[in-house]
């Protein structure tokens, strides 16, 4: 289990963070959705430990994260960061070394299986072959916990269906953990066990698809009583949170867009 309690991050003296809170399961896939600059990948580089938090607590597997925690975590940095003149055969080696579950069978099988050249070095892939590269080093790191900050961007869709299949395996034996973001609502509903959107440093909605759906109404302005808490105008409504019956339901495009306009 990983928690995110009440975090809080700055670069300099912006706020970045101002209140985060997400409860992520063992087994599941928990999704980060949030518009540009809302503070996903700063949330991202708190839980795996690249920048340190002002404020709150992060807790893996009940502990403070430290460097044996570290090895059981693999991650999609937002950079896809390359070494000039590497060869993936290269990276192998290296991450070898950093992941002692890694399996080189598996290596050589997927980059067979995403068609990537073993014969050139890895900075000149393009943009999506090198996110391709990076993903395939973090299945063969055997890791338990997946961080990907934007794994489908610029993946093409045969590719990035695989993904998708593939981080639903990962997590399939109820114990492995991916966290990710993404801008893609499809992406969200295709494959979030529960998600997050994320607004200007802070979790304005935490929980699962269901709990979305059946917490949510599109009502007109006439139907609106003082308990429902308004979320945001959308074309043809207004999305408010409610248990009352009235209105409509919303789909699921409709409850994310609403909170991403907040
Ligand atoms: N290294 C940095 N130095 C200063 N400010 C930063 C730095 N990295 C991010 N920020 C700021 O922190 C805020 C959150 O940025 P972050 O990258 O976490 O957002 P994001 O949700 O991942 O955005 P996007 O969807 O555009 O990738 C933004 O205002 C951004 O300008």
């Amino acid at each position: 289990m990983i928690e995110v309690i009440n975090l809080e991050k700055s670069y300099g003296h912006k706020p970045a963070l101002i209140d985060v809170n997400l409860t992520i399961n063992p087994g599941d896939i928990y999704v980060l959705v949030g518009p540009n600059g809302a503070g996903k990948t700063t949330t991202l580089k708190c839980i795996y430990g690249d920048l340190k938090p002002d404020e709150g607590k992060i807790l893996v597997f009940e502990k403070k994260l430290n460097k044996f925690k570290k090895r059981n975590i693999a991650v999609l940095l937002e950079e896809r960061v390359t070494f000039k003149g590497l060869f993936p055969y290269d990276y192998a080696e290296l991450w070898k070394i950093l992941y002692p579950n890694w399996n080189e069978k598996k290596y050589k099988e997927l980059i067979m299986e995403f068609n990537l050249p073993i014969n050139k070095p890895v900075h000149t892939y393009s943009s999506g072959m090198k996110t391709l590269f990076h993903i395939i080093l973090m299945f063969s790191s055997q890791p338990k916990v997946l961080i990907l900050d934007e794994p489908t961007q610029n993946i093409d869709p045969v590719k990035k269906d695989k993904i998708l299949k593939m981080l639903k395996d990962f997590t399939s034996n109820g114990e492995n953990i991916v966290i990710m973001s993404t801008h893609h609502i499809e992406e969200v509903e295709l494959i979030a066990t529960r998600f997050a959107i994320i607004n200007s440093g802070k979790t304005t909605f935490e929980g699962n698809i269901e709990k979305a759906l059946s917490e949510h109404k599109i009502v007109k302005q006439s139907e609106m009583t003082e308990e429902m808490e308004i979320i945001t105008q959308l074309d043809d409504g207004i999305l408010v949170k409610t248990s009352e019956k009235i209105g409509r339901n919303p789909d699921f495009r409709e409850v994310v867009l609403g909170y991403l306009k907040k």
